[in-house]
């Protein structure tokens, strides 16, 4: 279609960060939910945002203070793209999830803009300038969510200057709790020590080490095991989300793992298909939403329009 293009559209997924021991370097592609962002040209200059859908009352739509517009401002200016845009997002993810909400409008605007503009650029590029948009929404540009939005499955982020990604295709159903309340990700990481103790650090770096190796043996038994024992994050973010350590305690026998996703408050758990019903009616009790959803494949486009 080339320069004739008009109009891209994507779908861009929920991802779960940390997964226990691997923060700020583990990430989880969520089939669900998920943000429908489009790029337009536009005849007048600039970037115009639009925002609908879950929260959308609460983002700010000025291009530096989206996280979509940050990431659209750079690849604009990258590449000289003087026309201009109009950037929709419909979000199906709520903010302050601990689900990417705001990493999955940055996935998605990078994608749609590299397609619309046929810049043809690889995923990790993609990834970098995604990963500009988390500096708007939690205070430190950090690519551990915008990673699996765009590669899928499972990732890794395990370099800066130069970005650095591994991933890891998954299968696999995860049940999602969404407790009706906000944390910022600023916030969740304002309360994390500056230092850690040394046989915290060993424990995570080898429950972390056992979780990679488990995806390679598809031991999922072991992947969930080893994404309970947190030494370092969980600890100290349990106690914002009600009834967290409760349930843990109540359904850790009837899951082969969880945890907090991302900031949270979600939480993300690897059902046993036995007890799956069960799990799930406990969550909605205490939590109110649950997503029984699957490893997803990253963004994908939906349209293209001349
Ligand atoms: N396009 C966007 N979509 C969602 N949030 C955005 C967007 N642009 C800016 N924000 C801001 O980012 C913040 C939400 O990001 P935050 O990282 O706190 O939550 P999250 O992305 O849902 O969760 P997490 O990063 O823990 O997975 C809100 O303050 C919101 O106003
Ligand atoms: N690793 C980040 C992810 C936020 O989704 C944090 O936990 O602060």
């Amino acid at each position: 279609m080339g320069d004739k293009m008009r109009k891209v559209t994507v779908r861009s997924p929920a991802t779960s960060a940390n997964l226990g021991p691997g923060f700020d370097v583990f990430g989880l592609c969520l089939d669900e939910p998920y943000d429908i962002v489009s790029v337009e040209k536009m005849e007048e200059n600039g970037i115009k945002i639009v925002v609908e859908g879950e929260k959308s009352e609460e983002i700010p739509t000025e291009p530096d203070k989206n996280t979509a517009g940050v990431v659209a401002k750079a690849m604009m200016k990258d590449f000289n793209i003087k026309e201009g845009i109009k950037i929709h997002i419909t979000k199906g993810i709520k903010p302050g999830s601990g689900l990417g909400s705001s990493s999955a409008s940055s996935a998605g605007v990078a994608v749609a803009i590299n397609e619309l503009f046929n810049l043809n650029l690889p995923k990790l590029k993609l990834v970098e300038y995604a990963a500009l948009g988390e500096g708007v929404a939690a205070g430190s540009p950090h690519a551990d969510n915008v990673a699996p939005a765009i590669f899928g499955g499972f990732t890794m982020v395990t370099n800066y200057n130069p970005l650095e990604i591994l991933h890891i295709p998954v299968e696999m159903n995860v049940l999602i709790a969404l407790p009706d309340i906000q944390i910022s990700t600023k916030e969740a990481r304002e309360i994390l020590p500056k230092k850690i103790e040394m046989e915290d650090m060993i424990n995570n770096v080898g429950k972390a080490c056992g979780m990679v190796y488990s995806l390679f043996r598809n031991d999922i038994e072991l992947f969930g095991k080893y994404m309970m024992v947190d030494k370092v994050v969980e600890p100290r973010r349990a106690k914002l989300i009600p009834k967290y350590e409760e349930v843990k305690e109540k359904v850790k026998d009837k899951v082969y793992g969880i945890t907090i996703s991302g900031a949270g408050p979600a939480i993300i758990s690897i059902p046993k298909k036995e007890h799956l019903l069960e799990v799930k009616e406990l969550f909605e009790e205490v939590w109110g939403r649950v997503y029984y959803t699957k490893v997803g494949n990253g963004v994908s486009v939906l349209e293209k329009d001349d």
